[in-house]
């Protein structure tokens, strides 16, 4: 359990970004909103990795950002993890070479190696040198490096979004499982991907907090989920259709009815579909 204690408000160019809150900190956070409402730059906040808005920040009673005091802790000292959609790795190492140097930071708090390899299933990557990966390989060693280098917390924006529906569905089953170490906030744009990893959660619009607690009380403020579904088979006789999803819908059960959009074959095909 991490006690994290926002009050933050200033401007990014001509953006206004507010946030105060005080969030006890255990499991995986979600953070959500639509493109542009200032997730990315609260958690950039959070991590030092930008320093342009006023105010404090607090994490388990230790202050690492208060503007009137004339506090601003480097964001090397302040043992938070942050992988981002696009995440970089030492490119002169192997995968083996990036996991060790982030355990050397851990100094004696780290998760077991095998449990990140086997969790982030990087094992057949272990001796690749780091630029020779593809993007959702990259993604999954980023993921496993932020983890065994032990943070008191963890900043996650959009981590999965580079992976393949399998690669998805094992690195959210671990994340669930390792929640417990190292709390972490979570952004993500699928709404089914929130809903099964995630409570509390903290819902931004336009620059602020729009509504923040346990996931029950505040999943009515998502929006509808969206996704995408491959036809497997269609019996026209008897209107009989089966699909298969392009992410995981925990939601969905027979007999239960659910909306289409589609298109017409003659008019996709004008499209170049
Ligand atoms: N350093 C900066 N200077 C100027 N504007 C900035 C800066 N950082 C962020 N912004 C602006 O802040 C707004 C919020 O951006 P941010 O990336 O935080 O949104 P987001 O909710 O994470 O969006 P998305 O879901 O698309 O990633 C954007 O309009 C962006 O252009």
């Amino acid at each position: 359990m991490m006690d994290l204690k926002l009050d933050l408000h200033g401007k990014l160019g001509q953006f206004e970004l507010t946030a105060k809150c005080d969030l006890h900190m255990r499991g995986i956070t979600g953070l959500f909103g639509p493109s542009g409402a200032g997730k990315t730059s609260l958690l950039r906040a959070i991590a030092g990795l930008d320093n342009q808005l006023k105010g404090r920040i607090e994490l388990d009673d230790v202050v690492l950002q208060d503007t009137d005091a004339g506090i601003m802790m480097p964001a090397e000292q302040r043992r938070i993890g942050m992988v981002f959609q696009d995440s970089r790795l030492f490119p002169h190492l192997t995968v083996r070479g990036n996991l060790e140097i982030a355990k050397r930071w851990a100094k004696d708090r780290h998760i077991p190696l095998q449990k990140v390899i086997e969790g982030c299933d990087i094992r057949d990557l272990l001796d690749k040198p780091a630029p020779s990966l593809s993007a959702g390989q990259r993604q999954r060693v980023a993921i496993a490096r932020a983890l065994m280098a032990a943070p008191k917390i963890l900043l996650l924006d959009e981590p999965l979004a580079a992976l393949d529906f399998n690669s998805r569905q094992h690195l959210m089953s671990f994340l669930n499982d390792s929640a417990t170490p190292f709390p972490m906030i979570y952004i993500s744009h699928s709404v089914s991907e929130t809903l099964s990893l995630c409570d509390p959660l903290i819902l931004m619009k336009q620059g602020g907090i729009d509504a923040i607690g346990p996931t029950a009380e505040v999943a009515h403020k998502l929006p509808k989920r969206r996704g995408h579904a491959r036809v497997t088979s269609y019996d026209a006789e008897n209107g009989q259709l089966v699909l298969e999803l392009d992410e995981h819908a925990p939601e969905l059960e027979a007999g239960q009815t659910i909306g289409l959009v589609t298109e017409p074959r003659w008019l996709k095909s004008q499209n170049g579909g």
